[in-house]
Parts: structure tokens; C-alpha cells; sequence
């Protein structure tokens, strides 16, 4: 129910406070009401999101953000591996969170990124094997937007079928998609994967997005569908800026305060059990700051009274890199002519209108793939190998039939052939500037800020050069268009460091840790260190980022999180 006058906070008792209704968070205040008996507040800083074309269409989730009201518009500070650029950084600003403005591309990770996680935090129940479970139990996996034979393209006996969630394969056929296929016959180094969501990733395979039915599935609009939204025992406020947790009695963090719409009076509300933030891997470690839970001599220094000295808040923020690369095709069936012919354009969104499908129910990226430096790389013989294991990749490579940005010039046509560093050993952070709660913190994503990571970048562009040459894409590709294949080390680096961004995966700010570890900042069962009543679910947990787009973490942690937090009722 969404609670329309703010009042009503204080005639209303609550079990729970969720703080941030994006991925996470939803999960956890869906999965707590499930009884009817628990009682849940959960509180969004930004609006319904709802009926947002942007967000809706799965195509224009590339003008979904940046710079958009449905959008945090965080910038990034001045990135020394950039050349020192400063870029936008994303964040879903409503409900859905990142999941309402996200790309949709659905990949759990590797078995050995959870395993990983299992390992470092010293409880099995992080593994993959024990999450398999959440994973299905998160997932509904349905047919594609245009209904076509996915027989070969995915491998029914991984997913689930009676989750919450869809999970679907791209709903219309592209002009390359056979092409690309092709060659995993044709190049050993890029094998044919049936399913990198089966845990091992490694191989070129069909993209798996969050679709139904041709429209974005959210955990708006799959967690808070109405049967769940309008349970009398779930409260939604809207346009509810968190400021801080508050101790309400001593180290039990359970009241929060926050302001609500344009309203600068601080309001305070507590609960009666626990206080969980999900406000995401920038979100969290901002409102633990601001509360005084953090490095206390900074803290100190910057005017807040220190009140929990974990130093790990905001520290080991860990994000991929994403460059995008096309190539000059002899083709005129690519994305090209719509991206700059407003009248076609409208043909697809009037058929997206009329029937929900068309060229617009995808997203870009018709097949990614998962791959690995080889094992003689000169790079190990002095950093050791980044990746959890060997079914985890080093770098990305994602396929378009077209140029990604701006139109292009009448008559060229292209194909994405782009890569994206997933086994990153930079870390950056998330710090507070001021003590205002409302001013946005400082992000440094540190991309490209290790040796490792820049040879690992340079390698997959050269990968990505030996695809394109392959027999199946050698009479399709005219010539090169954003790098030269021959390009020396030097100028590869130079060129990464001019053209890279992000892919949008910040995470690890409020790392989980083994119990009694002298860093990290919450307990394997999620609980924050040192306090009672305050808990974190969201992708800021995470130690290290799994080699995969993020989302799927999101939802399997919350599942997983919302059966920790119900056992801790008895
Ligand atoms: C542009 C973009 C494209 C992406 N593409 C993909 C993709 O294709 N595939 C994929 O797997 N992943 C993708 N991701 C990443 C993925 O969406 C995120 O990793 C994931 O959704 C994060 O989940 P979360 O629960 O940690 O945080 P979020 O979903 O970001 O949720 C945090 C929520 O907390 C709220 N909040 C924050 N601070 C406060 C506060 N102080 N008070 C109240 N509320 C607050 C926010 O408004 C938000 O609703 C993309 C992300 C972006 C931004």
C-alpha cells in the first residue's frame, strides 16, 4: 500500500524498515510479507516510476539514463585511468531502482565467483551450490516477446519457471546473429556456451534479459506487481530521502530518519525488529557515513561524531569497464538506418505500441560471451590471477548489429563487436564530502587503475579483432571504425583510456566478511558489525564482483537474505 499522507507514519507500527526499494529491497519487503503478521515500511528516495516509456521499452533503456528524473545523475570524480575524465554514474532513482533503468541483461555469475564469496566470508551457504535454490526460486523463465523456437538456445534443466521475476531470450532476430554463431564453429578460442547462466560462463552464447512479454520486467513491477503492493502489511513511501540511521537504543540502530519530498524537516521512524539498507552500493555507504558508522577518524576530521569504527564503509568499490567498439558492415539490415531515420523509428515504436513487439523488445547485446586470458599470459608470470576460478572470465565480449550512440552518417551500417573488463583488480570508493546527507557523495570507481586491469582490456580488444577477422564475419566487415587491429600496445592503452566507461556494476562498498574479521562491514548473515537491528542487503555487500552483469546478484542475495532475516524472527 502506498502510504499517500506522511502522517500516517506515525499511526503505524512497522516490524521492519527497508530503506530503498531498487532491486534488493523490494525483494526483502516482498518476501517479509508473505506473512501476514510482519509488518514492513519501505521507503524510496524517488518516485513510481511508473508508466515511464523509457523504462518500459526495452530499447530505450539507452536513454533511460543518464541525466534523466528517473535517474540519481551521479557524476564520478576525475578518473586517473580515464585520463581524467569524470563520467556519469548512473543509479535508478524510484521504484525498480537500477533494475527500472538497467540494460536487462540477465547473467548470474560463475560458480566460482560465489564460490569465491563462500570461501572469503567462511560460510558455505554463500556458494553456488547452496544458492541454486534462490536463483531459481527468483526466476520465471518465459518465452521470448515474438514467441520463436528457443530450442538450443538455453538450457531448461538451470533455470526456474515459478519465480517471481521474468527472465526471457530476446524477442526478435537480428541480422547477425547466425554470423556470430558461426564463428564459435569456426574459432576455437571462442566456444559455443548453451547457458552461461548454468554456472559455468566460459563461451559466446544467447543474451538472457529480464522481458515479459516484450516490456521491462523490474523488481517494480514483478516484486511490487499489485497482489504484492497492495498487501495491507507492506507500506511504500515515495519521494522519502533516508538521511541516517539513529541508534535507538544504544548500538541498535532501528529508528531512521529521513526527509520526505521537498520538505526539509527531518522525520524519524523506528522499527520494531530491524532496519535493513538497500539503498545500493553508492546509497548505503552514504546513509552509514552521514549515521556516523565509518572510518571514525574521517569521520572525525569531516565534523561527524564517529559512532562505529568500521573503516571498510565506502572503501573497495569495484566496478567493470565497458568500451564500445564497431566495425563497417556491407550490410543495410543493422539498427543503423532507424537510429537516424526518425519515420522508421516511429514505425517501431507505433508496433511496439500496438503489439509489443518489433525490433524495440530488445536489448543491445543479441549474444554475449564470457572469456579468459590464456594461462601462459606474460601478465601472470607477476599479478596473480584476478578471476575467481576457471569458470569466471577475465573480459566480455558483446555483439550489436549496429552502432551503439548517436546516429551515424546516411549510408554507413555497423557491428558492435564490444568488450568489457570483468576480473577487475582496481578499487576505489564511496566517501562523503560534507555533512549534508542530501549532497552527493564523492565516487571514484578507480577504473583502469592497475596495470592488470589495462593489459586485460587491451587483450579482449584483440580478441575482438581476431573475431572479426573470422571466415564467417571476413566478406561482412569492410574495415575497422573505432580501432585499428594493428595498433600497437601503446596505442591500444592510449585509445582504452580515451574511449572506456562503465558498465554500470559498482559494488563491494559494505562488504560481507568472516565473523570476527578485523575489516569488511557486515557478518555472512548480513548483519552490520558492531550494532544490533541494522542489517544491509543490496549489491554493496558483495567482497568481490562476480564476472557478470549484476542484477541477477541483486535478486538471488535479497531472496536469500529475506530467508536469514525471517529466521532470525523465531
Ligand atoms: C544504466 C544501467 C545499466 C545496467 N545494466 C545492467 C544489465 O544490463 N544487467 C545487469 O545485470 N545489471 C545492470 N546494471 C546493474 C544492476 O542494475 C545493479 O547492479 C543492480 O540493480 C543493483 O541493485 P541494488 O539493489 O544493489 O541497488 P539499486 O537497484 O540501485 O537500488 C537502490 C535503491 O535505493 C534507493 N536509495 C538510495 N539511497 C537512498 C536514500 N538515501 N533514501 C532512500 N532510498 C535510497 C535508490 O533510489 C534505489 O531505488 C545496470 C545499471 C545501470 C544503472
Amino acid at each position: 500500500t502506498v502510504i499517500d499522507d506522511v502522517a500516517d507514519l506515525n499511526k503505524l507500527k512497522f516490524d521492519y524498515i527497508v530503506v530503498g526499494a531498487g532491486t534488493s529491497g523490494v525483494v526483502v519487503a516482498n518476501r517479509l510479507t508473505e506473512n501476514k503478521d510482519i509488518s514492513v515500511l519501505l521507503l524510496e528516495a524517488g518516485g513510481s516510476n511508473a508508466d515511464v516509456l523509457d523504462i518500459e521499452v526495452p530499447w530505450l533503456c539507452l536513454i533511460a539514463t543518464p541525466d534523466t528524473a528517473q535517474d540519481w545523475n551521479f557524476t564520478t570524480t576525475a578518473q586517473p585511468g580515464l585520463n581524467g575524465r569524470a563520467i556519469a554514474y548512473p543509479r535508478g532513482f524510484g521504484l525498480g531502482g537500477s533494475s527500472a533503468v538497467n540494460y536487462m541483461i540477465y547473467t548470474r555469475g560463475a560458480r566460482d565467483d560465489f564460490d569465491r564469496f563462500a570461501r572469503v566470508t567462511g560460510d558455505n551457504s554463500w556458494s553456488w551450490d547452496n544458492l541454486v535454490p534462490y536463483m531459481k526460486k527468483t526466476e520465471r523463465f518465459s518465452p521470448p516477446a515474438d514467441r520463436h523456437n528457443t530450442t538450443g538456445q538455453f538450457d531448461p534443466s538451470v533455470h526456474g519457471f515459478n519465480g517471481i521475476n521474468t527472465v526471457s531470450l530476446q524477442g526478435f532476430p537480428t541480422g547477425i546473429d547466425s554470423r556470430v554463431f558461426a564463428v564459435t564453429d569456426e574459432l576455437a578460442e571462442f566456444p559455443f556456451n548453451l547457458d552461461m547462466n548454468s554456472g559455468n560462463t566460459i563461451g559466446i552464447g544467447s543474451t538472457q534479459v529480464t522481458i515479459k512479454d516484450g516490456v521491462r520486467s523490474s523488481s517494480a513491477t514483478s516484486y511490487l506487481a499489485p497482489e504484492f503492493i497492495n498487501r495491507p502489511n507492506l507500506h511504500v513511501l515515495l519521494n522519502a530521502h533516508v538521511t541516517r540511521v539513529l541508534p535507538a537504543t544504544t548500538g541498535s540502530f532501528r529508528t531512521v530518519e529521513l526527509v520526505h519530498g521537498s520538505n526539509v524537516t527531518r522525520l524519524t521512524v523506528t522499527a520494531g525488529k530491524e532496519v535493513v539498507l538497500s539503498a545500493g552500493s553508492i546509497g548505503t555507504p552514504t546513509i552509514l557515513q552521514h549515521s556516523g558508522i565509518g572510518n571514525a577518524s574521517f569521520l572525525t576530521q569531516l565534523g561527524i561524531s564517529p559512532l562505529v569504527d568500521l573503516p571498510s564503509v565506502g572503501q573497495n568499490l569495484t566496478d567493470h569497464v565497458l568500451l564500445l567498439d564497431s566495425w563497417f558492415v556491407n550490410s543495410t539490415d543493422t539498427i543503423d538506418e532507424a537510429n537516424r531515420n526518425a519515420t522508421l523509428f516511429g514505425e517501431q515504436l507505433a508496433q511496439w505500441e500496438d503489439t509489443h513487439t518489433g525490433p524495440l523488445v530488445n536489448v543491445a547485446g543479441s549474444q554475449i560471451g564470457w572469456l579468459r586470458l590464456p594461462a601462459n599470459a606474460s601478465i601472470f608470470e607477476r599479478f596473480e590471477d584476478p578471476a575467481s576460478g576457471p569458470t569466471a572470465a577475465h573480459f566480455e565480449i558483446l555483439f550489436e548489429n549496429g552502432k551503439l550512440g548517436p546516429p551515424t552518417p546516411e549510408g554507413t551500417s555497423y557491428i558492435s563487436i564490444s568488450n568489457a573488463l570483468v576480473a577487475p583488480t582496481s578499487r576505489g570508493f564511496v566517501t562523503i564530502n560534507s555533512t549534508d546527507p542530501l549532497a552527493a557523495p564523492l565516487i571514484h570507481p578507480n577504473l583502469l587503475g592497475t596495470e592488470v586491469d589495462i593489459f586485460i582490456m587491451r587483450e579482449a580488444l584483440r580478441a575482438s579483432a581476431r573475431f572479426a577477422a573470422a571466415p564467417s564475419l571476413k566478406d561482412y566487415i569492410i574495415t575497422f571504425d573505432s580501432f585499428d587491429p594493428a595498433f600497437t600496445d601503446a596505442q591500444l592503452e592510449e585509445y582504452i583510456r580515451a574511449n572506456s566507461g562503465t558498465v554500470f556494476h559498482p559494488v563491494g562498498t559494505a562488504a560481507m566478511s568472516a565473523k570476527g574479521a578485523g575489516f569488511g562491514v557486515v557478518d555472512p548473515d548480513l548483519a552490520v558489525k558492531e550494532v544490533s537491528g541494522l542489517r544491509i542487503v543490496d549489491l554493496s555487500v558483495l567482497p568481490f564482483i562476480p564476472a557478470a552483469h549484476t542484477q541477477a546478484a541483486a535478486y538471488i542475495i535479497a531472496e536469500r537474505a529475506a530467508d536469514i532475516i525471517k529466521a532470525a524472527q523465531c
